[in-house]
């Protein structure tokens, strides 16, 4: 793997890998990295600190085969156009994208390496070429509860998630911001005056967000101070696409010789780019807790058990204290009056590192013999 090309490098999934690939001095192990425009070629590459040729057009499939490898952050259209003309022209470099349009092809092995290494490490050798990142969900639950899974404990996973604006997109969360600031605006005076009737405040705000002047062009209706318990397309069952992810996509990460049942409510909240899940996990064995915390925190570096008390939950268990982190806080861990085979547990996770952009630059490293 000499010739890497990137592409999608702009966009929110690109840049954060960018940044964590240049934090990890990873473009060090990359002889010649390509990068690729959709809309720019010609213009400046971004700085990696090192002298970098123009960028080229991520439609000339001809500069697109001459590499080893190409990482895209693009999204599923690109993929689907040219994937298919680069397998056209003859190409068997390895394809390495963020996006979900070959997830579930035979070909393509989803990638999470602190959960499926041996999967992967399968398939390198078994001369696979196509890896994928997983659904930011299904990726963060994987890393929150994989020592279960590991373990074989695990009947079946209701999952109830909270997600971030970041899962629809940069122009989603410049909207949550917009529509935050519409409802502050419209209150603002009132705010000031603590003598001022809380029930008024609260029926202007509504009022606002109700208003076809509310700014909800992207996500199709107020997020901020609601929240919206749809999630991508309709599958025809009644489930959402999101929530259909959830079963087909950690099983084939695990490999599973029969299916795990995951399934559960994918709910938008206004969290910014972490992504929540409250999960009801049924043990096939009644296991103490002591020893459920156990199996959880040692099933990776990142996994963090957070005791299950009010400060600890509040200082480790939010967004807000997860943002920009790689670790993966595990808490309120708790059997559930069900029975002892009925375990509780909430995680946070930054959908845009573990979600997103981690998993693709460790098979990135994995591929070219660094992991
Ligand atoms: N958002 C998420 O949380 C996750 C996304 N994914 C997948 O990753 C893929 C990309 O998602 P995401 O990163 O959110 O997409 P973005 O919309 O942020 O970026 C996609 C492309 O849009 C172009 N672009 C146009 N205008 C701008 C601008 N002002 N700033 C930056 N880029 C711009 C860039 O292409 P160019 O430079 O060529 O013009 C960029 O590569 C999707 O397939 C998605 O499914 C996967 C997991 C999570
Ligand atoms: N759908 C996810 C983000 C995402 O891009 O998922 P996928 O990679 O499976 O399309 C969300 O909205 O939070």
């Amino acid at each position: 793997m000499q010739k890497i090309g990137f592409i999608g490098w702009r966009g929110m999934v690109g840049s954060v890998l960018l940044e964590r690939m240049c934090t990890e001095g990873d473009f060090a192990h990359i002889a010649e990295p390509v990068f690729f425009s959709t809309s720019n070629a010609g213009g400046k590459a971004p700085d990696i600190g090192r002298d970098l040729p123009a960028l080229r057009d991520a439609y000339d499939i001809t500069a697109l085969a001459q590499l080893d490898g190409i990482v895209s952050c693009q999204g599923g259209e690109y993929t689907r156009v040219v994937c298919s003309r680069l397998r056209e022209a003859g190409w068997n470099g390895y394809w390495i994208d963020a996006a979900s349009s070959l997830r579930m092809q035979d070909d393509a092995v989803i990638v999470l390496d602190p959960v499926n290494r041996e999967v992967i490490d399968r398939a390198i050798d078994a001369g696979q070429k196509r890896f994928i990142g997983g659904n930011c969900t299904v990726s963060l639950m994987l890393m929150a509860l994989g020592g279960l899974f590991k373990a074989e404990l695990v009947e079946w996973v209701s999952a109830m998630t909270y997600q971030a604006a970041s899962g629809a997109g940069a122009r989603n969360m410049r909207e949550l911001i917009a529509q935050m600031g519409t409802i502050r605006d419209g209150v603002a005076t009132k705010l000031a005056n603590p003598a001022s009737a809380i029930l008024e405040i609260d029926r202007k705000v509504v009022t606002d967000m109700r208003s076809t002047e509310f700014p909800t062009e992207a996500f199709g209706a107020p997020l901020a101070g609601s929240l919206l318990p749809w999630i991508d397309t309709r599958m025809g069952n009644g489930q959402s696409r999101e929530e259909w992810k959830a079963q087909v996509e950690a099983n084939k990460i695990l490999q599973t010789a029969s299916p795990v049942p995951v399934d559960g409510t994918c709910v938008r909240i206004g969290a910014m780019r972490c992504h929540s899940q409250a999960f009801t996990v049924k043990l096939n064995k009644d296991l103490p807790l002591a020893e459920i915390e156990r199996i959880l925190s040692s099933a990776n570096d990142w996994v963090c058990v957070v005791p299950n008390d009010p400060e600890a939950t509040l200082a480790a268990l939010t967004p807000t204290a997860v943002t920009g982190k790689l670790t993966i806080p595990v808490g309120r861990l708790r059997k559930l009056h069900m029975g002892p085979e009925y375990l509780n547990a909430f995680t946070v996770g930054d959908q845009l590192l573990w979600g997103a952009a981690e998993p693709l630059r460790r098979i990135l490293l994995i591929l070219l013999g660094k992991l």
